[in-house]
């Protein structure tokens, strides 16, 4: 549906594009080099990194000076680097190289305008690193960011830096940055050549020929559960990668499903962009009953499992989860 609001889509386009790909740019290069000590743990007990801190703080900054009236919820918050002033100056050091001028009590600043409780109106939403665990393996992690209006996600942009280009190229060129407006569709760019081109989810129709996709860490959502639905689909063994690169994978066709069927109410910053970018590919994104996602909620979208397809065999793989959808929040194999 085109979307009839009062804000210019194609400006906001320009800008998220923009600081998404400084992100990746700055994310990639800590990722390099990235020592133990600059990894913390959070109260959940999932690592946290300097350039977690970085990347929210660089977006937080530039979106803020673009755009002075509209809050953000973001992953992360200054309170860590308040208690280490060492690591502190890590993070600070590694936004400089972005933004010569901006001083450390801006960077800390940044970092806490992440705070926003989310809810109606209008406000960012951004995963600075998601897929921490992938970032420190050296593989998949995304650079998320959207605007939500009023519950609809206007425009979002997945950077994804380790992701190859052609799906059917796996060693060839990497990182992609996918993007969705709302009521114009979604696209892939190269990082690297700025090429972009329209995408769309697959047409396949047949479930028991589709491939899923699911997170590579068993601890996110439930393995068991998604190969039950699958196995009765027919569907074969999953793709496994980190992060909303699986969103991605799914709206340019590489995947018809993505299952996410976990045990605790998933983040607004998990799911909103890369929900809204399949949506815009022609697919479909949902809870287990078929409901649509809430991005009007809090800083959670109420629900702990859903999925993303490519529409056609949406109601096939609802028709699958139905029997055990009870049990399919408590059922953590
Ligand atoms: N037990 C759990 N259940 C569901 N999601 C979880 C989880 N523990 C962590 N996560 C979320 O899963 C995200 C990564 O998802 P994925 O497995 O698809 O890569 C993490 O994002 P961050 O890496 O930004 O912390 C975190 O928010
Ligand atoms: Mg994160």
């Amino acid at each position: 549906m085109a979307y009839s609001g009062s804000h210019d889509l194609a400006l906001l386009r320009k800008v998220v594009v923009e600081v998404v790909e400084k992100a990746c740019h700055l994310t990639s290069k800590i990722q390099k080099n990235i020592l133990h000590e600059e990894v913390l743990k959070k109260e959940d007990f999932s690592p946290v990194t300097i350039a977690d801190f970085a990347s929210q703080a660089l977006v937080g900054h530039i979106l803020h000076q673009a755009f002075p009236h509209i809050p953000m919820v973001g992953e992360e918050d200054a309170s860590a680097l308040r208690a280490d002033p060492k690591l502190a100056t890590k993070v600070s050091d590694h936004v400089k190289e972005f933004i010569a001028d901006i001083s450390l009590e801006e960077v800390l600043g940044a970092l806490d305008r992440g705070n926003h409780p989310g809810g109606e109106g209008t406000f960012w939403v951004l995963d600075p690193i998601d897929g921490t665990k992938g970032f420190l393996r050296k593989e998949q992690f995304a650079v998320c960011l959207c605007l939500i209006e009023n519950g609809q996600v206007l425009v979002a942009a997945l950077g994804c830096p380790n992701l190859p280009i052609d799906s059917a190229l796996p060693d060839g060129e990497k990182g992609c940055v996918f993007i969705g407006v709302k009521g114009k569709g979604a696209s892939q760019m190269n990082i690297s050549t700025k090429k972009e081109f329209p995408i769309c989810v697959s047409s396949s129709s047949d479930a028991s020929k589709a491939t899923y996709v699911e997170s590579l860490e068993s601890g996110h959502s439930s393995h068991g559960r998604h190969a039950e639905i699958a196995s009765a689909l027919g569907m074969g063994a999953p793709l496994r990668m980190d992060s909303q690169c699986k969103f991605g994978v799914v709206a340019r066709g590489q995947a018809s499903l993505y299952l996410r069927i976990s045990k605790t109410p998933q983040y607004i910053w998990d799911i909103a962009a890369g929900a809204m970018i399949v949506e815009e590919a022609g697919g479909r994104v949902t809870d287990l009953t078929g409901r649509a996602l809430q991005f009007s909620l809090g800083r959670t979208v109420g629900v702990a499992a859903l999925f993303a397809s490519n529409g056609l065999i949406h109601d096939q793989v609802l028709a699958a989860c139905a029997p055990a959808e009870d049990s399919s929040h408590s059922c953590f194999v």
